[in-house]
């Protein structure tokens, strides 16, 4: 070799050596390792020592679930075999192992050169996971917009993290802002068992990871389950299932209230990189999508069958119930009650305690009268201050019985107002019966008002029956 053509091989092993793209050459006939060039052992870990020669690397970054030696390695006997100085490199794409365990997806090509195999490796990792989550964005949106459950929604966004970074398991719980706990929104690949003990368990400042996330309303991160005080009540039940990390971040809605929590467990990195807090980002902004989407749906239905104030069934919802109830009973030829309940001179509350003590007064009678009501009663609100209550299968006495029980308690008790104050206030009560007949909820109503009109007229706080009833 002259001198000029040592100076042309010594610069090709310079480019190569200090390319951007990870390169390996191999020598054709006796398959030694000739270059692991700065970008492969940057990106695989990988040295000369590690990798010898051809069936070491096969063997090392190809012996992965994804990438078994039976599919990539008779393609890569084929690109091998298909490879000529004379024609362009063509290339697979697959997954190769790393020497710290992560996984890499790249496309690999190789070209045949004087002797030497040539494989250029280009690691598209972060492209495919940037074409993913824009794809799992895409899915979550539409299945948002056909009203999927929630659980499913949830599920595909669990799915793309512990995609992206295997071997990781992942959970969304969700927040229950009455009862201060979490409850299950989709873990589909962590055990059963686990889940359902998870499911219920309270928000406190040293609870797991997500409970004391949730808590705290910020990101938790416990490096070793084992060890870490948070966990030592679980650690039987961390240890059968495997987890040996939690990272936790809470979900928060557009106007920051807590909405539950992402948590990944066993990630392959036990503290969180830029990348990983840019994933779980992503994963809990898409999270709350769903999740404040479904509350809302939730929401709009509550509102659309109950009373915003008392949280009974609203006069539309009353009508449909109680029509199924009377048909059912009329088919029986059970006697069902109509009670049409009203405050008396509320307005006057109004008027001297304020709308506001008003409206506690309202609350108070649905809440006591529930309370006080026979199994399968209905009780709705039909107007401001008016209120229906529908008994199944009863008679006159136990009718009365249970109208003058409401009117007494109710009477009796009172209400503390928000100045402390006890206030008391009474109600009057028309009942009139269906008798096992067909009978229509209005029909009734106008009955059952009509004597509720009488028990105003005769002094309130007391109960009258329907004509003839
Ligand atoms: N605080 C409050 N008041 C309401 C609500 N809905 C209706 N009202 C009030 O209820 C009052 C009903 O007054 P009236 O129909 O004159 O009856 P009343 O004062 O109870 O008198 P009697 O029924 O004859 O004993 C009105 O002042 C309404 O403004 C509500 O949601 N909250």
């Amino acid at each position: 070799m002259t001198l000029a053509e040592k100076n042309q091989v010594a610069q090709l092993e310079n480019l190569l050596e200090f390319a951007p793209m990870a390169v390996a050459v191999f020598d054709t006939a006796s398959t030694q390792t000739l270059l692991l060039n700065n970008a492969f052992q940057t990106l695989f870990g990988y040295t000369l020592t590690d990798i010898p020669d051809l069936a070491a690397w096969y063997d090392k970054s190809f012996a992965l679930p994804e990438a078994s030696q039976q599919s990539v390695s008779p393609r890569l006997t084929r690109i091998e075999e298909g490879a000529s100085p004379n024609l362009p490199p063509f290339s697979i794409e697959t997954s190769l192992g790393s020497k710290d365990g992560s996984v890499r997806q790249v496309c690999i090509s190789l070209t045949l050169f004087e002797g030497k195999k040539f494989f250029y490796v280009n690691d598209i990792t972060d492209h495919l996971i940037i074409e993913q989550r824009l794809q799992v964005r895409s899915d979550m949106l539409e299945m948002v917009a056909k009203s999927s459950s929630l659980k499913d929604v949830l599920t595909v966004i669990v799915q793309q993290v512990q995609r992206e970074s295997p071997p990781s398991l992942c959970s969304v719980l969700l927040f229950d802002k009455q009862e201060q706990r979490l409850l299950l929104g989709a873990a589909p690949n962590l055990p059963g068992f686990y889940n359902q003990a998870i499911h219920g368990i309270h928000v406190g400042p040293n609870i797991g990871s997500c409970g004391a996330a949730a808590y705290h309303n910020q990101r938790v991160i416990v490096e070793d389950i084992d060890t870490h005080t948070n966990w030592q009540a679980f650690t039987e039940l961390t240890q059968k299932a495997g987890l040996t990390s939690c990272w936790s971040d809470p979900i928060r809605g557009a106007d920051g209230t807590l909405l539950g929590t992402f948590a990944i467990y066993n990630s392959p990195s036990p503290t969180p990189t830029q990348k990983d807090i840019e994933q779980i980002q992503f994963a809990s902004n898409l999270a709350s999508i769903a999740i404040e989407n479904h509350n809302a749906h939730q929401e709009l239905e509550r509102r659309a069958y109950f009373d915003y104030l008392t949280g009974l069934a609203n006069r539309r919802s009353f009508f449909e119930l109680s029509s199924n109830l009377l048909k059912q009973a009329s088919a029986l030829k059970e006697n069902c009650a109509l009670l049409m309940m009203d405050v008396d001179h509320f307005k006057k509350i109004n008027d001297v305690h304020g709308h506001d003590l008003g409206d506690l007064v309202l609350k108070h009678l649905a809440k006591n009268s529930l309370a006080n009501l026979p199994e399968g009663a209905i009780m709705g609100r039909i107007g401001g201050e008016e209120f229906a209550i529908l008994l199944p299968d009863t008679d006159r006495v136990s009718t009365l019985e249970v109208a003058e029980s409401l009117r007494e308690s109710l009477s009796a008790e009172g209400l503390t107002s928000y100045d402390n104050q006890t206030i008391y206030y009474t109600v009057s009560l028309g009942i009139t019966f269906s008798f096992g007949l067909h009978c229509y909820t209005d029909e009734l109503l106008r009955e059952a008002d009509t004597a509720l009109y009488k028990a105003k007229q005769t002094g309130r706080n007391r109960v009258c029956m329907f004509n003839g009833c």
